[in-house]
């Protein structure tokens, strides 16, 4: 459905309303949902890692220690259209309707997606409902719209993240700021350059002649050090926020405390037990990346080399062998994974395997654009095409994939699975059969090396206090199983997912615990993964 627009007249009425909420918004500023922290921690300081966060008394895994609420936030360009600007609530996300609890977990039931409506000034903004597009307007919206019409989605997260910021202080320094590390004589001068002229195209969104050119860039320093990525449930970034308290926990490869995210609110548990006075850490990076990649990370972002259990032995260890992509010529470790994949150094093996891996980067980046949906296609391309775009792609990666746990080979599979499947679906439209039979086979090969694979990566062991990646590779498995078991009741593939429904069932089992603890039983996580439960016991016990 086409959503709305909304146009900004208001009645008196509703104007004083917003304006009251915006009153509050700005008022109530410090003590925003920051639930139940100082029960659970302390924040103390030292000259080595400035201030960090201690337990205040024992905490056991699952606890929830802070629940908080971002100061400002704002989604990123390509969740323009998918997210309130206010509450941050997703278009996909549907509303709760009711709890059936007659299945171990509670299981909610959702009622129709949300519908969202753009402000038909700017037509940028998208808002849920008239009352959270009179709040934003009343606190940002009305300061930004104008620039927001002139400079369309070309405006970077950064600046309308530090608009939203000098538009809460008034132009003032912020003061939910001045405690918030800078780390100022660590940044290149190149990056301080940069910041001036970000501070430049910043005085086209608000006014900011209150503060000095070294206050910008001090401010522009202390988001890049402080500020987090939102991630929705599958980890994937839509947004960035700034967190007060959050901003106060240090990092660990090792971390004792999981961050997570509900909608825009920022959740943080106890993943062991830790003791009282012990510190509190949370992961700032991936840690499945080798202690090189990890280190380099986080000294070009944070500053720091770290100190960890992880670093202090790894230091010691070779970069297991899961970590590297193996050449698919001569075998030998090449390191290549998502994260450094557009960087020039890939690693390096004796064959050399430039042009190899110049297509495997095309066909990624053709996966990429293509939105795969094995059940029906969204694009307008007549069927036979898309056939034969995908059959290209899935050729080039045949070519290319070698049986490994890594998650970059993971990816490829997931997506090469996907296009296999959206290609039978488009062949049976077309009723060619012995074509549709043919990728049937392929198909089935696939999962079963993908399943394969993802066990062995750790489907069965998933916990983030392990990696992010697990985690993401776990649920995409459980999805695909999902998809699979739902549109193959009969055949070899059904047969193929019975031969693993019972591993998976296992590494399900020990993810719903995991999830407990680093989630908790409300979290669409572990809601999503309670489905999953569901449909993997029925369908067991239909064969
Ligand atoms: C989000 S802040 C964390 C709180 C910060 N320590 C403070 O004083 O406000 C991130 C910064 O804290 C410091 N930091 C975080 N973890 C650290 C660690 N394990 N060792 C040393 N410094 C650390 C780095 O300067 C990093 O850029």
């Amino acid at each position: 459905m086409q959503p709305s627009e909304v146009k900004m007249v208001q009645t008196e009425q509703s104007m004083k309303k917003a304006i009251e909420h915006s009153m509050k918004d700005l008022s109530i500023l410090s003590s925003r949902t920051i639930d139940k922290s100082d029960d659970y921690f302390q924040i103390k300081s030292n000259p080595n890692k400035g201030r960090f966060a201690v337990a205040s008394k024992i905490l056991k895994p699952g606890q929830l220690i802070l629940k908080e609420t971002p100061v400002v936030f704002v989604a990123d360009a390509v969740e323009y259209n998918k997210r309130c600007f206010s509450c941050f609530r997703c278009s996909t996300e549907k509303s709760e309707q009711g709890k059936i609890s007659d299945f171990g977990p509670q299981i909610t039931v959702f009622s129709e997606c949300l519908s969202l409506s753009r402000c038909s000034k700017c037509k940028l903004a998208w808002y849920c409902s008239k009352d959270c597009q009179l709040r934003d307007w009343a606190v940002y919206h009305k300061k930004e719209c104008v620039s927001y019409a002139k400079h369309k989605e070309s405006v970077p997260t950064s600046i309308r993240l530090m608009t939203k910021i000098l538009i809460l202080s008034q132009g003032a320094y912020p003061s939910f700021m001045s405690d918030m590390i800078s780390n100022r004589q660590q940044f290149s001068l190149q990056e301080v350059k940069k910041f001036g002229e970000m501070s430049l195209l910043l005085h086209n969104f608000i006014d900011h002649s209150q503060l000095t050119a070294i206050q910008l860039i001090d401010l522009w320093c202390k988001l890049q050090c402080n500020g987090f990525s939102i991630c929705d449930d599958e980890l994937s970034k839509v947004g960035v926020g700034l967190y007060e308290k959050a901003a106060c926990f240090n990092h660990s490869c090792r971390p004792n405390a999981y961050a997570y995210f509900n909608g825009h609110n920022l959740e943080l548990r106890a993943l062991d037990t830790i003791d009282a006075e012990q510190e509190i850490t949370i992961t700032y990076i991936e840690t499945f990346e080798p202690q090189t990649v990890r280190k380099k990370n986080l000294k070009e972002q944070y500053f720091f080399d770290c100190l960890c259990d992880k670093c202090c032995q790894d230091e010691s260890k070779p970069t297991t062998r899961s970590d590297y992509l193996p050449c698919p010529v001569c075998m030998q470790a090449l390191f290549i994974n998502e994260f450094n994949f557009h960087a020039k150094d890939n690693g390096s093996c004796t064959c050399s395997l430039e042009h190899t891996f110049h297509e495997l980067k095309l066909a990624y980046k053709a996966f990429k654009s293509l939105t795969v949906s094995p059940v029906k296609s969204q694009t307008a391309k007549p069927i036979d095409e898309q056939i034969k775009s995908l059959k290209a792609i899935e050729k080039t990666f045949q070519k290319h994939l070698v049986p490994t746990s890594h998650y970059f080979t993971l990816q490829l599979s997931h997506s090469l699975i996907g296009s296999l499947s959206r290609s039978i679906f488009l062949l049976l439209d077309l009723s060619n059969i012995p074509e549709a039979c043919k990728t049937y086979t392929e198909l089935t090969r696939y999962v079963k090396s993908y399943i394969e694979a993802l066990i062995c990566a750790g489907a069965s062991k998933f916990h983030p206090f392990i990696s992010n990646t697990y985690f993401t590779q776990s649920i995409t498995c459980f999805q695909i199983w999902d998809l699979l078991a739902h549109n193959h009741q009969k055949g070899p593939l059904c047969e193929l997912l019975q031969d693993y429904s019972e591993k998976l069932s296992i590494a399900l089992n020990t993810s719903l615990s995991n999830a407990n603890a680093t989630h908790g039983q409300q979290s669409s996580t572990y809601i999503q993964l309670s489905q999953f439960k569901m449909s993997l016991t029925t369908f067991l016990a239909q064969k």
